[in-house]
Parts: structure tokens; sequence; C-alpha cells
């Protein structure tokens, strides 16, 4: 039902947008054409799918990006051999670094509540996917970032990098849904001290509150999630996907119950002179420090 109602969602979003990226089946393994920020590739003997985000500079997720994602998870979705994907990002000490800052600042109206519905699409498809998802985070992961692994089955993450909901030090607020994606992950207590607080934890913080599952070395991330994408292949599917409907069902109701407002309370909000301000500042602020 979430991936149906998302779905004419994206096909509209796909035309607004204009572009064309179809999937391609190429015997055993069939990738993604026509872009080079996205590779999906699938190996057909296991049925296990690999997502490769690649938006340079930070894999930061745009209209376009993130209806690009859509696309590629609704036919994963539909793809009778396709049963778990792994999700990874092809830049270097990234894995994504949330939601494009630019969508947000001195936008144009439309396009911004496009950008929301989209982001909305996304985290429906992740969340409620009847696939096994497998974050393997192979980079830093802030807010949006953090949704997009928060929203799988499991995490495993390298060490040296940060993950979480900093929407506050941005001066802005995490959406209530993040909020549920993060209560279900790591529980109320915990999600309260990391959001009110904008908290950015280390991979070892985050593996102590079971934000992340597992902590293995950069350099065995891949292998690592494909193991463990075995091991949860092994269990009925219907069985596991029965119990995934029934613990995520409540969370994403109550988003499905209120996309138009959520989308309307997302734009009132971003488009305040207040939190402009505190967009273009943070801009400013990440510019530095590149000069630094
Ligand atoms: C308005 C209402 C909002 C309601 C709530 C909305 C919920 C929001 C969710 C979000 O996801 S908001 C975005 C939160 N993300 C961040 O705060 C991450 C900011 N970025 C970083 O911390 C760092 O860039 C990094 C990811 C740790 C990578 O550091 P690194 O040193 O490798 O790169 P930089 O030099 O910092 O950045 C390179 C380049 O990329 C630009 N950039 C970085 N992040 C973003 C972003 N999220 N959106 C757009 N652009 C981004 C950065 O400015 C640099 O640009 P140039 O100077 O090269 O042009």
């Amino acid at each position: 039902m979430a991936a149906r109602m998302a779905f004419s969602r994206l096909t509209r979003s796909l035309c607004e947008v204009g572009r064309s990226r179809s999937l391609l089946l190429q015997s055993a393994r069939w990738v993604t054409s026509a872009s080079k920020t996205l590779t999906v590739t699938m190996d057909d003997k296991t049925g296990i799918a690999e997502m490769s985000l690649n938006r340079p500079p930070v894999n930061s997720l745009s209209l376009e990006f993130m209806t690009e994602i859509n696309i590629a998870l609704e036919k994963l979705e539909h793809e009778k051999f396709c049963r778990g994907v792994i999700i990874t990002s092809a830049i270097p000490k990234i894995f994504s670094a949330g939601l494009d800052i630019l969508e947000m600042y001195q936008p144009k109206p439309e396009r911004l509540s496009e950008f929301w519905k989209t982001l909305q699409d996304m985290w429906l498809l992740l969340f409620g996917s009847r696939l096994t998802t497998i974050a393997a985070i192979n980079g830093h992961s802030p807010a949006g970032g953090a949704l997009v692994a928060m929203s799988c089955d499991y995490r495993i993450m390298a060490p040296g990098f940060n993950i979480g909901l900093n929407e506050t030090q941005l001066g802005i607020v995490p959406p209530f849904w993040f909020i549920d994606t993060m209560m279900h992950t790591i529980g109320s207590r915990q999600t309260e001290l990391c959001c009110q607080k904008g908290l950015m934890l280390s991979t070892e913080e985050a593996a102590r509150i079971g934000l992340v599952d597992k902590v293995v070395p950069l350099d065995q991330i891949a292998s690592e999630a494909k193991a463990e994408m075995q091991s949860w292949l092994k269990i009925p599917v219907a069985a596991k996907l029965i119990t995934k409907q029934t613990i995520r069902a409540p969370i994403l109701e109550k988003l499905q119950t209120r996309q138009e407002a959520d989308v309307q309370n997302f734009c009132n909000f971003a488009m305040k002179d207040s939190v402009q301000k505190s967009l273009g500042m943070y801009l400013e602020n990440l510019k530095k420090k590149q000069k630094e």
C-alpha cells in the first residue's frame, strides 16, 4: 500500500523532473542506465541487489537524486527475483550528507513541495519495503543520511565516521517521521537525547545505543553486508515480512494519513525568515570550513 501510493506520486514527479531513467535487464545482472549518480546491480543467483549512491561531492539528497533512488527502489520491489538490497556509497568517507540544503535555501515554492513529497516517498518505499534492506555505512551519515540508514532492517558501519539527526544544530526541526524512525531504532529516551541536542555520534557511540548493529573495518564492510544479508535470507520469507509489517505499519500509517499536511508544514516552516537565515549561515559555515 505504502509502495503503491508512493509510486503514483513518483510517476508524477518523474514527469515533472523530466528525466528518463530506465533499468535495463542484462542477463544475470541489471544495472541502472542514464545516470552516473546511482548504480544498482543485482546478482540473480542470490537475489541480492546493491544500490550505490554516487552524487559528488557528498551524496546530498536533491529532488532529482531522490527521484532516481525511488525509481530504483520501486523497480527492485517489483523484481521477482530480488530478495534484499544493500545500500552503500561510492563516495569515499561519505555515506550521505543528508538533504541537499540548497533545495531548502531560497527555494521556489513548487519545487520545495515536490522535493518534500519525493523525500516522503523515498522513506515510505524504504521503510515499508518487502525486501530485506541493509545499510553498509561507509562514511559520514548526518540527518537525511541517517534516515536512509535507519530505514533499513540492519546497519553495518565502519569506524571513523559520524551518524545522527543533527537538525537542531542547523536551527531546524527533525520531522515527526524522522523522529519516529529513530525511536523505532533506539527507543524514545535515546532519541530524545540525540534529537534535542542534534548529536552526531561516532560509529562506536552509535553501536553502543543500537543505532548501528555492527561495526566492521571499512575494507570488510561490503563482504560483511553480503554475509549478513545471507543470514537474513535464510529466514522464512513470509514470516519475516509479516513480522516487519506488523512492527512498521503503524509508523508508516502515521505519515500516510498526514502526507499533505506534512508537506504544507514543511513548506511553511522552511519559508520562515528565521529558518532561511539559519540555513544561509549553516551553508556559509560549511564553505568557510573548507577554506580553513
Ligand atoms: C528547512 C526546514 C527543514 C525541516 C527539517 C528538514 C530535515 C533535514 C534533514 C537534513 O538532512 S538537513 C542536511 C543536514 N546535513 C548536514 O548537516 C551535513 C552537512 N555537511 C557536512 O557536515 C560535511 O559536508 C560532511 C558531510 C561531513 C562532509 O565533509 P567534507 O569535509 O568531506 O566536505 P565539505 O567540504 O564539508 O563539503 C563539500 C561540499 O558539499 C557541500 N555540502 C555538504 N553537505 C551538504 C548538504 N547537506 N547539502 C548541500 N551541500 C552540502 C559543502 O557546502 C561543500 O560545497 P562547496 O563549498 O564545495 O560548494
